[in-house]
């Protein structure tokens, strides 16, 4: 019997035609793409489910403070808990390949539980971010948050909104000329950010 085609077709890879880039300031952009995660919901509910969300803590100064979200990294190699997901990666790969000369390899997941979890501003310059142009490609998922922008040199900062299955990707010189950050609000239920980025950026 032949079953491969038939029962074991998988779901279309996400489309990456309607991507709108805007151009930031030195050289730092962002792409939008509005619904562009398939079965957003179910990938929601199993992230929620499955991924083993740790609390982290810090050190400021002289004390140590709970992060206000919780996270999970999938390393390189690692099976990511969804198809689509890896789907996904595998889409954003192809189509960022050209201008991003490398694959898209690990998903930092992170999970704000309701508006009090939040990201303070920064830039991802643990790793290559500081020094080189690179990409962070975000999918979000849950409750709409914002995500907000402003040049390190400093000026107005810009907001985009990411809603439930909604692709942010942060590229060219982002990560160290301009910070982001994912502000705390009055009123928010439950999102889950995976951000996919490439070897040693942090
Ligand atoms: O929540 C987001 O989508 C952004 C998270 C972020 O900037 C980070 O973890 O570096
Ligand atoms: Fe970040």
């Amino acid at each position: 019997m032949d079953f491969q085609g038939t029962l074991f077709e998988a779901p279309p890879a996400p489309e990456v035609g309607s991507i709108e880039r805007t151009p930031l300031t030195r050289g730092a952009w962002i792409d939008v793409a509005r619904s562009w995660l398939p079965e957003a919901d179910e990938v929601f509910e199993t992230l929620v489910r499955d991924v083993p969300w740790r609390a982290e803590r810090r050190q400021m100064y002289d004390r140590e403070v709970d992060v206000p979200r919780l996270l999970h990294t999938y390393g390189v190699g690692d099976p990511l808990p969804h198809p689509a997901l890896a789907r996904a990666r595998g889409a954003l790969t192809a189509h960022y390949r050209p201008e991003l000369g490398e694959p898209f390899v690990t998903a930092g997941c992170c999970y704000y539980r309701d508006g009090r979890d939040s990201v303070a501003w920064h830039g991802d310059t643990i790793g290559r971010g500081k020094t080189q142009d690179t990409m962070v490609a975000i999918v979000s998922l849950g409750d709409p948050r914002r995500l907000a922008l402003r040049p390190r040199v400093g000026g107005a900062s810009i907001s985009v909104e990411m809603g439930h299955g909604d692709l942010v990707v942060m590229g060219g010189s982002c990560q160290r000329t301009w910070e982001h950050a994912v502000p705390k609000v009055a009123h928010a239920g439950p999102r889950i950010s995976v951000q996919f980025r490439p070897l040693n950026v942090f």
